[in-house]
């Protein structure tokens, strides 16, 4: 619920298409023939109030921001029923009024149970696409399926192999500053390590990706537009409540890119002006870069060379591809830039996620909960010196290739460990196209008594797939699944866990999701974690800073801060010097 003094008048208008789009939804729902004894009805759940913000709320307060996950697994197990409202503003007021029968409210199907997660992900993959507003390759079905395999031969180990020296090169810059700052010991001010982390994870998808440059990892604070823009986007988003999940979909599905545009530069909104600009800044930019990239091509071999990617960047290698694809799986000069900028008009920024907003902020998020951790752990931090220490030793001080920094498995235990624990995305959505019975593991108790151990979901129904609880299942992963502990990697892992058939495509997490939907970048981001890790706890010892607690806050992404303080993401670190 909102208190009158964070009432917003921008909220208003919001609230008068909900009244409306509500009285439609409830004409629609009249005339939908129901399903006979929808079984969903009989999980046992919780009513959220109010969906995202009750979720936000829930969680951002806290110290760990996964408790709302957390009593759901404890008091519900792997299959629950949320039965939610829209979160509309003012609207939200009325809740408290609105009958649990309402059409306003709506089951949610949340779920960590690894036989419904296989059926939704894997087995009826198309029956269930993500809530558009989620996707991060906005596309669905053929179009979906060329993109990947298009996308798929610059995800390979053979493609990070190639890339090794340009992280290296980023490491370096990174490794090089840093020292400046601490060069007359303990620098007395703790540092950003989460703007750090950011700036780092841009510049590395920058130079792969694009075979740009976004900053010289120098200057105390980016001086690239881009940079400072793609900063700004997200806040400036969440103030014009552009995450409403219910209303997005529904105008882009009404107007036109041409009608929202128009709408858009008339409506007299400063905040609505300024997303705009942003977001034709970022579309200019990739096609700027986009024609760069096609004129060198024409031009031949030479050309190519002298670019920064001396043409083995993504885009680059996407294009030349491209050229020589069979008709059925060419994609459109459009649907190219749209892999780094698919923003033509506001409203499908928020969208269509890119390539930098899917791997920037989950990544840069990753390596700082690693480090956070690293401080809270002292002893892992130091074995993990040593692990680096002697390997760089055995290459007498020159960079580790590929396979010997992969291959370093206290290194490697750190990293699943964190993605195990803390999964930066801690959970997924899905919206059900047509009815589905979707089986279950391990039988539940509905709300009548009996067992349930298939579930049926109806058309429409939103489904809340769980990264998190499947991760920090007891039932698999033993009784210390809550707990960080990176040995766990170092021996065989529990039979429990083979077992249960969890379709995670890494480790039998769900963290990068399975099926035909994973994380495409899951082995790019490995690598990264793993360069920008291993150089950073070689070179440098990180402390808490006194006085400044951090915890971790749950939105689309977990990221840090300060507890008790403005809320601004950010891990502050005391750093110095290893040696
Ligand atoms: C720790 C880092 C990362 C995490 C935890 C992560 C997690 C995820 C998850 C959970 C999904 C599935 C979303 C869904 O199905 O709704 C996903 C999809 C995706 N990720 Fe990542 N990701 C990471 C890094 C990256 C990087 C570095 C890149 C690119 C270089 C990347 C590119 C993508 C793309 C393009 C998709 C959409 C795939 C598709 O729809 O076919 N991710 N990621």
């Amino acid at each position: 619920m909102i208190s009158l003094k964070e009432f917003n008048p921008d909220g208003l208008l919001q609230s008068v298409a909900v009244a409306i789009f509500s009285a439609g939804l409830w004409l629609l729902m009249r005339s939908r023939k129901k399903m006979p004894g929808s079984i969903l009805d009989q999980i046992p759940g919780p009513p959220v109030s109010s969906w995202w913000k009750g979720h936000q709320s829930q969680m951002s307060d806290l110290k760990e921001g996964w408790s709302f996950h957390q009593m759901l697994a404890e008091n519900y197990g792997p299959v629950v029923k949320l039965q939610t409202v829209f979160r509309v503003s003012i609207v939200e007021l009325l809740t408290i009024f609105i009958p649990s029968s309402s059409p306003l409210q709506r089951n949610v199907f949340y779920t960590s149970d690894p036989k419904a997660m296989n059926h939704i992900l894997l087995k009826e993959m198309n029956s269930f696409p993500p809530l558009r507003i989620e996707a991060m390759l906005d596309t669905a079905g053929e179009e979906h399926r060329k993109q990947r395999k298009m996308l798929n031969p610059v995800f390979s180990i053979a493609h990070m192999r190639s890339m090794m020296p340009m992280f290296n090169d980023i490491a370096q810059k990174l490794e090089n500053t840093l020292k400046k700052r601490v060069e007359n010991g303990p620098a007395e001010a703790s540092i950003d390590l989460l703007g750090w982390m950011a700036r780092t994870a841009l510049e590395l998808i920058g130079q792969s990706g694009f075979g740009y440059s976004f900053d010289n990892m120098e200057d105390d604070v980016p001086k690239h537009k881009y940079s400072l823009v793609i900063k700004d986007l997200g806040p400036a988003l969440g103030r014009l409540s552009l995450y409403n999940v219910t209303f997005l979909p529904l105008l882009c599905k009404l107007f036109s890119a041409k009608t929202r545009t128009f709408l858009m530069n008339a409506v007299p909104w400063k905040a609505v002006h300024e997303v705009r600009d942003m977001v034709m800044y970022m579309h200019e930019f990739s096609v700027k870069i986009y024609e760069e990239k096609r004129r060198a091509l024409e031009e031949g071999d030479e050309a190519v060379m002298r670019q920064l990617g001396q043409g083995k960047d993504i885009l680059s290698i996407l294009m030349k591809d491209n050229i020589n694809a069979g008709a059925e799986d060419k994609l459109g000069e459009d649907e190219i830039i749209a892999q780094f900028c698919a923003a033509q008009d506001f409203l499908w920024t928020w969208i269509s996620r890119t390539f930098i907003f899917a791997a920037m902020d989950t990544t840069s998020n990753a390596m700082s909960r690693i480090l956070q951790l690293l401080t809270l752990h002292p002893d892992v931090q130091d074995k993990m010196r040593q692990e680096i220490s002697q390997a760089r030793w055995e290459c007498q001080g020159e960079n580790l290739s590929y396979d010997e920094l992969v291959a370093l498995p206290y290194l490697d235990a750190v990293c699943r460990e964190t993605m195990r624990l803390y999964p930066p995305i801690a959970h997924i959505f899905r919206r059900a196209m047509e009815d589905s019975v979707v089986p279950l593991s391990k039988p539940v108790r509905g709300l009548d008594g009996l067992e349930i151990t298939e579930v049926i979901v109806p058309k429409g129904t939103v489904v809340d797939i769980s990264i998190i609880n499947s991760n920090r299942n007891t039932d698999f992963w033993g009784p210390d699944a809550m707990e960080w502990k990176p040995e766990r990697w170092l021996s065989s892992l529990p039979g429990s866990i083979a077992n249960a058939k969890i379709p995670g495509v890494y480790s039998h997490l769900m963290t990068f999701n399975g099926g035909g939907r994973s994380c495409i970048g899951f082995k790019f981001s490995q690598l990264e974690m793993k360069v920008i890790i291993s150089m950073l706890v070689e070179k440098f010892k990180f402390s808490p800073a006194p006085g400044k607690d951090i915890c971790w806050q749950m939105s689309v992404i977990s990221s840090p801060a300060v507890l008790g303080g403005d809320g601004h993401p950010r891990l502050p670190l005391l750093v110095e010097s290893a040696k």
